[in-house]
């Protein structure tokens, strides 16, 4: 391959220098475009503005946007060959229709004379680039692939990227402008005939877009189909050359499958398929659907640790590290990167109050004296709840009647929480139903005394007296008996409401959906 013959874009002759010597100094022979792309990534950046697929998504891996994906990484192959052709391909000039052609004008002698084309054959593609056809799953990345090959288009070609829908939609407007346009004066008594607006569409697009690409294409509709079969055969032909990328969830020979008159389809089908490269994407990684951690939403140390002890403190570091990353996840997105905030103000109703971590609309991360040692009302709650996603609460200890206060703010965070369908990770002294424990079992705010087991605590206080929670609300027993810490009925149900909503929050269904 000779220098020359590199087209890169926007290089300058000093670059084309700095390329030779690259290639003499690697004694590199016949290698692809794209290669010398590759090997060219070395150079300063203002040097090299052409930029492969393959280094687009090693930079997009590298910055952490996307995860490397060998399935994708075999797809990226296929683009780069298209791309070497791309940037060798020279595409035709377009003949601009003519209203008078369709009515027969050019049918008399002059008009044959003057019109005279020699027919060309329909199965001649010679010099048009194969484009893609790339169907797979859902969410795997499909579309991410097309838009990649997108933006590394060379710039000589001139290029589209729609949702299919939206083409369509585009085509029957434009349809119908086309064929008022063309009814023209000149037509003379054939004015008024219905013109076809296929050729001047098809000349339309092909010169705005040599390189036209659909996401998500699908035919549903028999006028789709049949305008489709005549407008792709146009476009993809050899006078107009358009090169076509495409996204699917199905096979072309899916394609309009059980459709009205499919069997007029199917040489569009045949079209698709001769015209491009089809590839099955079959990464098993739907990235819509972001594996959540592990691990439960609530921590508390196992049987035996000390909440005070190294390594308590390091799994307590880990279970927010991991909750943290995973809800500061924006929708649609594996991006590992988010915005951090310390000390943030979030203002309510001219009321300011201080969040000490957060990642804005996602998540907010308070410790448990934070968020209800300090005199907040519902309101305050309520706002957070909906400027917040999700909330990451640590360092809940064990709850007695003394700081009855404390545990009526956190229902009411709670509620709130809940009533708008926020998510909630936690780290505490014990189990939400262990948490409640009587002020004497207390040898400090996280730590119950060594001769009182846990266990015993709630079996012995589940006693078998009759309890409205119980018989009226159908809570448990031992809910029951932890919210005698409230002497209010009312506040008795909201205790043990909010202990059931914890454990419904910390359901798979609660925390992915
Ligand atoms: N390698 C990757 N690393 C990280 N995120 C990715 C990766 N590939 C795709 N994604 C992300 O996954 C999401 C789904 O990808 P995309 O929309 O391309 O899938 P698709 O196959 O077109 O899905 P559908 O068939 O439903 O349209 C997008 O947010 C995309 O950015």
């Amino acid at each position: 391959m000779s220098i020359a013959g590199l087209r890169l874009r926007g290089l300058q002759i000093d670059d084309y220098r700095k390329f030779a010597r690259l290639l003499y100094r690697t004694a590199i022979r016949n290698v692809s475009t794209s290669q010398v792309h590759d090997l060219a990534r070395d150079l300063p950046i203002k040097s090299v503005r052409a930029i492969t697929p393959l280094q687009e998504y090693d930079r997009l891996v590298g910055i952490k946007r996307l995860r490397d994906d060998p399935y994708q990484r075999g797809i990226i192959r296929s683009l780069g060959s298209l791309y070497d052709s791309l940037v060798q391909y020279r595409p035709p000039e377009i003949q601009v229709p003519d209203a008078l052609d369709q009515v027969g004008w050019k049918s008399s002698f002059l008009g044959r004379l003057m019109g005279f084309r020699i027919q060309k054959d329909e199965n001649d593609f010679s010099g048009i680039p194969k484009g893609i056809y790339l169907y797979g799953d859902v969410g795997c990345g499909k579309t991410m692939l097309m838009d990649l090959f997108y933006s590394t288009i060379p710039d000589h070609l001139s290029k589209k990227r729609i949702h299919f829908h939206q083409f369509m939609q585009y085509v029957h407007k434009r349809s119908h402008e086309i064929i008022k346009e063309q009814n023209l004066d000149e037509l003379g008594a054939a004015k008024g005939k219905d013109i076809d607006p296929i050729p001047f569409l098809a000349a339309e697009i092909a010169r705005g877009s040599r390189v036209l690409c659909f996401d998500e294409f699908q035919v549903t509709d028999v006028a789709d189909a049949m305008i489709l079969r005549r407008l792709l055969t146009t476009l993809l032909s050899r006078d107009h050359g358009v090169v076509l990328f495409a996204t699917s969830n199905r096979h072309p020979d899916e394609l309009y499958v059980n459709g009205v008159q499919r069997a007029s389809f199917i040489p569009c089908i045949e079209l698709i398929k001769n015209r491009t490269q089809v590839i099955f994407l079959n990464s098993p990684t739907d990235y819509r659907k972001i594996p959540r951690p592990s691990l439960t939403v609530y921590y508390y140390p196992e049987k035996g640790l000390k909440y005070s002890s190294e390594e308590c403190r390091r799994k307590r570091e880990n279970h927010i590290d991991q909750w943290y990353a995973y809800f500061a996840q924006r929708e649609n997105t594996t991006s590992t990167e988010h915005e951090v905030l310390t000390d943030f103000t979030l203002t309510t109703w001219g009321r300011r109050f201080a969040v000490p971590k957060c990642t804005p609309l996602c998540v907010a991360q308070f410790t448990f004296k934070q968020l209800c040692g300090q005199p907040l009302a519902a309101g305050d709650y309520l706002s957070l709840a909906s400027n917040f996603k999700a909330f990451i609460i640590t360092d809940i200890p064990y709850l007695s009647i003394y700081v009855r206060d404390e545990v009526r703010r956190f229902i009411t965070f709670l509620d709130a929480v809940y009533d708008t369908g926020g998510k909630l990770a936690t780290t505490g002294a014990a189990n939400f139903t262990s948490l409640f424990v009587e002020p004497e079992e207390l040898l400090n705010d996280f730590e119950l005394k060594n001769n009182l087991k846990e266990s015993e605590s709630v079996i012995e206080q589940a006693e078998e007296e009759e309890d409205s929670l119980v018989k009226h609300h159908g809570f448990s027993k031992e809910i029951a008996k932890k919210s005698q810490i409230f002497a209010l009925d009312e506040e008795r149900f909201a205790f043990a409401r909010a202990l059931s909503r914890l454990s419904q929050m910390s359901s798979a269904e609660w925390v992915e959906r």
